[in-house]
């Protein structure tokens, strides 16, 4: 079995009993009662790289990463150096996320927040929007075209911006028939949980022009921000390199300035 089946297994399982718990109704119920869902593409495409940055503990390549006792005031950091989104891992087993961290950030920061998890199901994305979520993460190597097109179509029909996750051309394709307008291209082959910094170049092309571009993981710091920029992202997605540093709100402050004038190359 895959790290991605085993890891939407255990999904899976922890999600039967929050639906014995909790019923669509209810969820329902309390989505009408959230703060209107926030336009994910105007969040994430305009002058310069925009930065999502995620709160992360944990991860299944790296295990601890940090321990994030307050994931409200990383938001609070994370939006002061100018995050465009906040992203939130609510997986639990691998990850060590919740729907509680979802609560905190939405408490704390106005800005845009992605549900990060591995949703398979509407009713993940009843629960997203329920928990203040204004984007959602569907991931296509974890979906049947059938799936992914009814997710997506979904999570439009609740108010939640999609940011749909591919790897290679293949995905790229499936994402585009389907609808999305925000693609994320991970540099983490979720099969194999290896990075390659390369992926986001070999397969931008395949991406039509209107459709968000956004690199996924990686990120070390200003540097690979300029990169991803001089290929053609809209944004990037950082989560461990921001986890483990001294201070989040400058690093997220460098990445934003380094995203703002990518144009800055040589010419003749
Ligand atoms: O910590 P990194 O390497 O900066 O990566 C962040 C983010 O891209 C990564 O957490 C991620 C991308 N896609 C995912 C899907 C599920 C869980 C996690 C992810």
């Amino acid at each position: 079995m895959s790290v991605l089946d085993s890891i939407v297994e255990g999904v899976l399982e922890d999600l039967a009993e929050r639906q014995a718990r909790v019923p669509l109704d209810e969820l329902k119920e309390l989505a009408a009662k959230a703060p209107d869902a926030k336009d994910g593409v105007a969040a994430l495409r305009g002058d310069g790289i925009r930065v999502i940055c995620e709160v992360k503990r944990s991860s299944p390549s790296k295990g601890a990463l940090a321990t994030i006792a307050d994931p409200a005031a990383l938001a609070i950091d994370y939006a002061a150096g100018g995050a465009a989104a906040i992203s939130v891992l609510t997986e639990q087993r691998r990850f060590g996320g919740s729907l509680a961290d979802l609560d905190a950030v939405r408490a704390a920061v106005d800005t845009p927040i992605l549900r990060k998890d591995f949703i398979v199901t509407a009713y993940q994305l009843w629960e997203a929007r329920a928990h203040g979520a204004d984007l959602a993460l569907l991931i296509v190597a974890a979906l049947d075209q059938p799936a992914l097109v009814s997710l997506i179509e979904r999570a439009e029909s609740i108010g939640l911006t999609p940011l749909v996750e591919v790897h290679d051309e293949e995905e790229i394709g499936r994402a585009v028939d389907a609808g999305a307008r925000i693609i994320g291209v991970n540099a983490r082959n979720l099969k194999t949980l290896q990075v390659d910094r390369n992926t986001f170049g070999n397969v931008v092309h395949a991406i039509p022009d209107g459709i968000v571009k956004v690199a996924e993981s990686g990120v070390r710091g200003p540097l690979d921000v300029i990169s991803y920029a001089n290929q053609g992202a809209d944004a990037v997605l950082v989560g461990e390199s921001l986890v483990t540093g001294r201070d989040p709100r400058a690093a997220v402050a460098d990445l934003v300035a380094a995203g703002a004038h990518p144009a800055i190359r040589h010419k003749d």
